[in-house]
C-alpha cells in the first residue's frame, strides 16, 4: 500500500534527514535529479530536445540538476526560467553555477512545439497559491501541444495536498515522486494532472515512530 503524506509532513522528513543526519540538501536534489533521470531512461520517451522548465524554488533546482545530467550524457536540453531569476532560493544559483560550468546555459525563451519532451520543474510542494496569470496562459497553451510531460514531484498548479488546479496546471505524462507521493496527487483534479505516478526514493529518513496522518 502507497504510503501518501501532506506537504508538511514531507518537510518534516525534509527536515529530519537534514538536520538530524546533516545530509547536505544538495545531496538530496543530486539524487532527486538522478532518479527523474533514471525514469526518463527507462521510459520510451522521445529525447530528441528536452525543454526544462524551471521555477525559483527546489523543485527547479532539481530541475536544474537532472537538465545537467542528460546534458552530460550528450542529449539536447534547453533550461528555461520560468519567473525572475532575482527571486530565486540559493538552491537554484548553485544548481546553475553548476551547470553552466558543466556547459548548460540557460536559454532565453524556448519554443514548446520544438520539444519533444518537457520537464516540469516550475512548482512542487511550495505551490501556496493560484498560478500568476501569466504562467496560468503558459500552462493552458502547453496542454495543447503533443508533447510528453514529466513533472517533477507534482505537476505544476496541482495543490500538492487538496489536487486542486490553481487556476491553471500543466498536464503531465507521468509524475515523478520525491520520497513519498503527496495526498494531492490522489485527490480532485490531482490524479488526472498526475498521469503514471512513479515513486523514487531519494533517501529521505523516516523517523520509526513517525505518525502518518495518511
Ligand atoms: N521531498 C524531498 O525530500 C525533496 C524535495 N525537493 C524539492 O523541493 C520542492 C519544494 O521546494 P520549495 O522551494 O519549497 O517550493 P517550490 O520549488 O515548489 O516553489 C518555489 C517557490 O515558489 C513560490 N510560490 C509558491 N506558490 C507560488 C505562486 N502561486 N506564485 C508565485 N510564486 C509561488 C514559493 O515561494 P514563497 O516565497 O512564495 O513562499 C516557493 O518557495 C519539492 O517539490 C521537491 O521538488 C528537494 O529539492 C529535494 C528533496
Ligand atoms: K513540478
Amino acid at each position: 500500500m502507497t504510503q501518501f503524506v501532506t506537504t508538511t509532513e514531507m518537510l518534516t522528513l525534509e527536515d529530519y534527514t537534514m538536520n538530524d543526519f546533516e545530509i547536505p540538501q544538495e545531496v538530496l536534489i543530486e539524487r532527486a535529479a538522478i532518479a527523474v533521470q533514471e525514469v526518463i531512461g527507462a521510459g520510451s520517451f522521445n529525447l530528441s530536445h528536452i525543454l526544462v522548465l524551471v521555477g525559483l524554488g527546489n523543485n527547479g533546482a532539481d530541475g536544474i540538476a537532472l537538465g545537467r545530467l542528460l546534458h552530460q550524457q550528450g542529449l539536447s536540453v534547453a533550461l528555461q526560467f520560468v519567473g525572475n531569476l532575482n527571486r530565486a532560493k540559493a538552491s537554484v544559483h548553485k544548481q546553475l553555477e553548476i551547470a553552466k560550468h558543466c556547459g548548460l546555459h540557460p536559454s532565453e525563451k524556448s519554443d514548446f512545439k520544438e520539444a519533444t519532451l518537457i520537464v516540469d520543474a516550475i512548482f512542487g510542494t511550495g505551490l501556496n497559491n493560484p498560478l500568476p496569470e501569466g504562467l496560468q496562459k503558459m500552462m493552458k497553451a502547453a496542454n495543447h501541444i503533443d508533447n510528453d510531460v514529466i513533472a517533477i514531484d507534482t505537476p505544476t498548479g496541482i495543490n500538492p495536498n487538496t489536487g486542486e488546479v490553481m487556476g491553471a496546471a500543466l498536464k503531465a505524462h507521468t509524475t515523478v515522486a520525491l520520497g513519498y507521493p503527496k495526498i494531492g496527487l490522489r485527490k480532485n483534479q490531482g490524479r488526472k494532472y498526475c498521469g503514471d505516478l512513479v515513486v523514487k526514493d531519494i533517501g529521505v529518513l523516516t523517523p520509526d515512530t513517525f505518525a502518518f496522518s495518511l
